[in-house]
């Protein structure tokens, strides 16, 4: 089983975003997000989707604050009038520093007809459930049908389970324009019938719902839901039967960092009328393992090298966690894992993960061409020791 890493894929548009940040910084552009608060009387299962919509938000604030556009995230009472709701629309659409809107869905039932108001050219989630010139569907159901292109062969066959949904019927417009054949079960079908697919895709937010006793081994399982829970967020699939399909996209992780790489896709496209490459999973994927089996062994060395010689350049962070910081990079050596961690300083994302143990580099990704050669540079004063380092070490 391989887990598809949705970050490996916000990382890549994120940087391909990187040439157009200037532009949009210096024009003060802005997207809108707004969000429903759970009314007092809303059941578990509406709370539960709140918070989703609150953490899918904020992720959203973070992909547009990463790309150089504006969020801004405005968060209602379910208990405003409509006329005020219907104001903030309008407001929204004539405001031309507003590039983009977005509302979270779940949205209460008596704004759904504001929702049409919204000007079609600033719906970059089609919200209002109609296709725009733009866009055919919401950014979750291209990022689905996105990563399946990237596993789907000649003969492949796709089960889109909750396709009669929102998300799921977007799926099934995106497969049927690739071309690519897929039929819909509905949630409290068979879900047995998942075997006559080599690839499904589930949407239908009920929590563990694909147990290891109706899933076949497949190609490719891709996992649409998130609901948070009380002991962490959980996705379709059960965790119990991770380990069944071929590839599988992890809740947290697979689908949610997808959906944030297309609306920042969608974003330059919007406002630049720049169409961005198409990528594909599996060849991103080999090019960030060929970049970190660069890399992964220069941090390797040069952690020890500054381990043996300076070990005062080494802190401490935890009983089992040693870290190495220069301006540039971090590299974290956790002593109860046996594994090494690049990342950026001041960055959380883990740009490689490597296991001591095996050798393997089980995390690559975000590793920019730039890395590789300022690693290549590394590699070099290491090669010359004793003229670039001072006491406490070389540069990282
Ligand atoms: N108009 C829209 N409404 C809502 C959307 C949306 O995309 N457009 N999203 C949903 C909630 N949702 C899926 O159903 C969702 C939840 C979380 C994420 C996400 O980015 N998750 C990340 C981060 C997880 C974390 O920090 O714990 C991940 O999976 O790694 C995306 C979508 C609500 N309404």
């Amino acid at each position: 089983m391989t887990l598809i890493d949705g970050q490996l894929i916000r990382e890549h548009v994120k940087q391909e975003c990187q040439k157009y940040k200037s532009i949009f910084q210096t024009s003060q552009k802005e997207v809108t997000i707004i969000r429903f608060e759970a009314s007092e009387n809303a059941t578990n299962e509406l709370r539960a989707r709140s918070e989703a919509a609150r953490i899918s938000a904020e992720q959203k604030v973070a992909t547009f604050n990463a790309i150089g556009i504006n969020p801004n995230h405005i968060v209602l009472s379910p208990n405003i009038a409509v006329e005020q709701f219907d104001e903030i629309i309008q407001s929204i659409n004539e405001d031309c520093k507003v590039t983009a809107a977005i509302v979270q869905y779940p949205i209460p039932t008596k704004f759904t007809s504001s929702i049409g108001l919204l000007e079609p050219q600033k719906d970059i989630d089609i919200v209002r459930r109609k296709s725009n010139n733009l866009f055919e569907s919401c950014a979750t159901a291209e990022g689905i049908a996105r990563i399946v292109e990237s596993y789907a062969q000649r003969d492949s066959n796709v089960a889109v389970v909750g396709g009669g949904g929102f998300v799921g019927n977007g799926v099934i417009k995106y497969l049927e324009a690739s071309r690519i054949s897929c039929f819909c079960l509905e949630d409290g079908d068979d879900l047995s019938r998942t075997s006559e697919a080599d690839i499904v895709v589930s949407v239908t937010g009920r929590q563990g719902i694909f147990t290891p006793y109706v899933l076949p081994s497949h190609r490719l399982i891709v996992d649409g839901g998130f609901t948070p829970t009380a002991s962490g967020v959980a996705g379709d699939v059960d965790r119990s039967a991770y380990s069944i399909p071929q590839n599988i996209t992890p809740v947290p992780g697979g689908v949610g960092p997808i959906e944030m790489a297309i609306l920042a896709e969608r974003l330059v496209k919007m406002d630049l009328g720049v169409e961005l490459g198409k990528w594909n999973y599996q060849q991103l994927q080999q090019e960030q393992m060929q970049r970190a089996t660069i890399i992964a062994p220069i941090a390797r060395v040069f952690f020890a090298q500054q381990a043996t010689a300076y070990p005062q350049s080494i802190r401490t962070e935890r009983e089992n966690l040693f870290v190495l910081e220069g301006s540039n990079y971090q590299i974290r050596f956790n002593s109860t894992t046996q594994s090494l961690i690049v990342a950026r300083t001041n960055e959380k994302l883990t740009l490689i993960r490597l296991s001591l143990a095996s050798n393997q580099i089980e995390t690559a990704r975000g590793i920019t061409n730039e890395d590789v050669t300022r690693w290549q540079q590394i590699q070099a004063a290491i090669d010359s020791t004793t003229t670039q380092s001072n006491d406490r070490g070389m540069e990282l």
